[in-house]
C-alpha cells in the first residue's frame, strides 16, 4: 500500500475534527450577531422570523428524503421523529407552529408568514439546496450534514438569554421553540453522529464528511448573507 494514503482519524479524533468546523458556524454572522447582541430593529427580527420560516418547513421534507433513501429499518425508526418534532403529532403541535408562535410573539401575522411573502429568493435557493442534496446525496451524508446541530445549542441558548433583556417587547412565550430544541437537538446529534461515525471510515471518506458538513455550515451561512444583504447590519 502506498505510504502516502493517510491512516484514518480514530472516532475520537474524527470527531473532534468535526467539531472543529463549528467555528464556520452562523452564531457568528453578522446578522447573527446583530440579532443576539440587541442591535436588531424590530423589522429585522421580523425579517428574520418570517424567513426562518422556510426552513422550519423545509426541514420534515429533508428528513422525509432522508428516510425516502434509507433502506436501514433502525435508522428510519429513530429518524421518522424529526419529522414528527417539527410537525407535531397527538396533543404535541409541533416546531412548525412553535415558529408561528413565536412570529406572531414578533409581531407577525401568521397567514403571511405562512404565504411566504417575505422569502427572499436568497434564502429560498439555500434552503432548496439542503432539500435537494438530502434527495440526491447517498443517506448517510444527508445524515451528516444534518450535524450543524452539534453546534445549534449555543445558538438556541444565546437568544434565550439574550432576546428577553434587548428585546422586552417581544411576547415570551414566544421564545419556547427555542427552549424545546436544546433538548432535541442533542438527542438528533447523539444519533447522526453515530451513523456518520460508523459510516465514513477511510480519512478519504472522513475528508468528505468535513465537506458535506461545510456545505452545510456554508447553506446556514448563505441564509445570513441574503439576509443581511436585504434587511441590512449594524453592529
Ligand atoms: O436556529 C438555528 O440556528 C438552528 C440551526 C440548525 C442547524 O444548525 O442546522 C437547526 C435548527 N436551528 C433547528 O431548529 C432545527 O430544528 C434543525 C434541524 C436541522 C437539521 O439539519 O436537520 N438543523 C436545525
Amino acid at each position: 500500500m502506498s505510504s502516502d494514503v493517510a491512516a484514518p482519524w480514530n472516532p475520537t479524533e474524527f470527531e473532534q475534527q468535526l467539531r472543529e468546523q463549528g467555528r464556520a458556524y452562523h452564531i457568528y454572522h453578522p446578522f447573527n450577531v446583530m440579532l443576539n447582541s440587541g442591535q436588531a430593529t424590530r423589522e429585522q427580527i421580523q425579517g428574520w422570523v418570517a424567513n426562518r420560516f422556510y426552513y422550519q418547513i423545509s426541514i420534515p421534507r429533508k428528513d422525509a428524503a432522508i428516510i425516502a433513501n434509507c433502506p436501514d429499518r433502525d435508522v428510519r425508526r429513530r429518524w421518522v421523529e424529526r419529522i414528527l418534532d417539527h410537525d407535531g403529532h397527538g396533543d404535541d403541535p409541533g416546531g412548525i407552529e412553535a415558529w408561528l408562535r413565536l412570529a406572531e410573539a414578533v409581531g407577525l401575522e401568521r397567514a403571511e408568514v405562512e404565504g411566504l411573502t417575505r422569502l427572499i429568493p436568497g434564502v429560498r435557493f439555500a434552503v432548496d439546496a439542503y432539500v435537494n442534496f438530502a434527495r440526491q446525496a447517498p443517506w448517510q451524508e444527508a445524515v451528516c450534514s444534518s450535524l450543524t446541530e452539534l453546534f445549534a445549542p449555543a445558538i438556541h441558548r444565546q437568544r434565550l438569554s439574550s432576546w428577553p433583556e434587548h428585546y422586552p417587547w417581544i411576547e415570551q412565550d414566544g421564545l419556547q421553540y427555542f427552549r424545546s430544541r436544546v433538548s432535541l437537538a442533542q438527542r438528533d446529534v447523539n444519533h447522526g453522529l453515530a451513523v456518520t461515525l460508523a459510516y465514513f471510515k477511510t480519512r478519504e471518506q472522513q475528508q468528505r464528511a468535513l465537506q458535506v458538513l461545510k456545505f452545510k455550515l456554508d447553506i446556514l451561512w448563505a441564509m445570513n448573507d441574503a439576509m443581511a444583504q436585504h434587511y441590512g447590519v449594524q453592529s
